[in-house]
């Protein structure tokens, strides 16, 4: 049986916002990744599972349970990290954690201290002068709390660090390892690669696709950001890659595979600059289905 399981689900608030048909299923041990651009509707689909909004039309159901009606029983069963997460003021980190675990039926802090650790998370301070990036890992803490068979992730590692990010992918690989069933929720693309084994990509609303997670890697390409001393030099370069758009100085050239071609190429130029930028979810979309599918 699945997990999670999504059929139809539409929640319309009018002038194309919101949901409409999404369908999908995650399988018991699996980390699906949830992707999507800002808007594309991936908050709203993880507040139905949530139990927190009622559907329009279809339905979501997690454990076999109806995620709307058996809100309360399905919440022992899973950990939910918010996209935005409203934390009573008043209250110091511990004193949440232990209001939280209360919540859920427990009495003790659970694997709080360990995670706290982990994350460098002081949980003496109080939350209202917490950093950013210290709000987030006190909820990833909690999402954890009471070492649920099931996680709903919604952009974890906002206002995380590299390194921070880091210990948070290597966490997730741990849980996955543990058995541990998982959505995650982003929109960028590395955040997913390396926990998801699938990716399921939203786009205005609807379920674009659901990919296998290496076959989405190999058919990514690179852009790569080229600065010239001149903006003839500029021209000329993007004169002989029909795929590069010059911008004065600057060329922007997307690129799969082998970057041998561009570097041999860029030997005859004056280089003032080379970097390379990820792909957009956008971008992605469109190398893998083309123009004609992003109608
Ligand atoms: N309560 C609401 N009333 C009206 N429109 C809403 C409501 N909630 C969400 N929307 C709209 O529905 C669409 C999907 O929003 P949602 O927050 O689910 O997207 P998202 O993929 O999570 O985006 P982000 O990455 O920016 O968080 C957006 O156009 C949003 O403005």
């Amino acid at each position: 049986m699945n997990v999670i399981e999504v059929k139809g689900l539409t929640k319309d608030y009018g002038r194309g916002r919101g949901i409409f048909g999404v369908s999908f299923s995650v399988g018991r041990g699996e980390t699906l990744g949830f992707l999507g651009p800002n808007g594309a509707g991936k908050t709203t689909t993880l507040r139905h599972l949530m139990g927190f909004l009622h559907p329009d039309s279809g339905e979501a159901r997690i454990l076999g349970m109806d995620c709307f009606r058996q809100a309360a029983e399905i919440q022992k069963h899973l950990g939910y990290l918010p996209g935005e997460i409203a934390f009573p003021d008043g209250m110091r980190g511990e004193e949440f954690l232990r209001f939280q675990a209360g919540m859920k039926g427990r009495k003790d802090l659970g694997r709080a201290k360990e995670l706290s650790e982990r994350f460098e998370l002081d949980l003496t301070g109080r939350i209202s002068k917490m950093s950013k990036g210290t709000k987030q890992k006190l909820g990833i803490v909690c999402a954890f709390l009471q070492d649920p068979e099931l996680l709903l992730l919604d952009e974890p590692t906002s206002g995380l660090d590299p390194l921070m990010q880091n210990r948070f992918v290597e966490l997730l690989l741990e849980e996955r390892a543990r058995g541990k069933t998982i959505l995650l929720s982003s929109h960028v693309f590395e955040e997913t690669e390396r926990t998801c084994g699938r990716a399921a990509i939203l786009r205005k609303g609807r379920l674009a696709a659901v990919e296998d997670m290496e076959r989405l890697r190999a058919s990514r390409s690179k852009t790569f950001c080229i600065s010239f001393a001149r903006e003839e030099e500029a021209a000329r370069f993007a004169g002989t890659f029909p795929e590069a758009v010059p911008r004065g100085t600057e060329v922007e050239l997307p690129l799969s595979g082998s970057a041998d071609r561009l570097v041999k190429a860029l030997a005859g130029y004056e280089v003032r600059d080379l970097s390379t930028r990820s792909q957009t979810l956008e971008e992605l979309f469109l190398s893998y289905y083309g123009e004609e599918a992003a109608k």
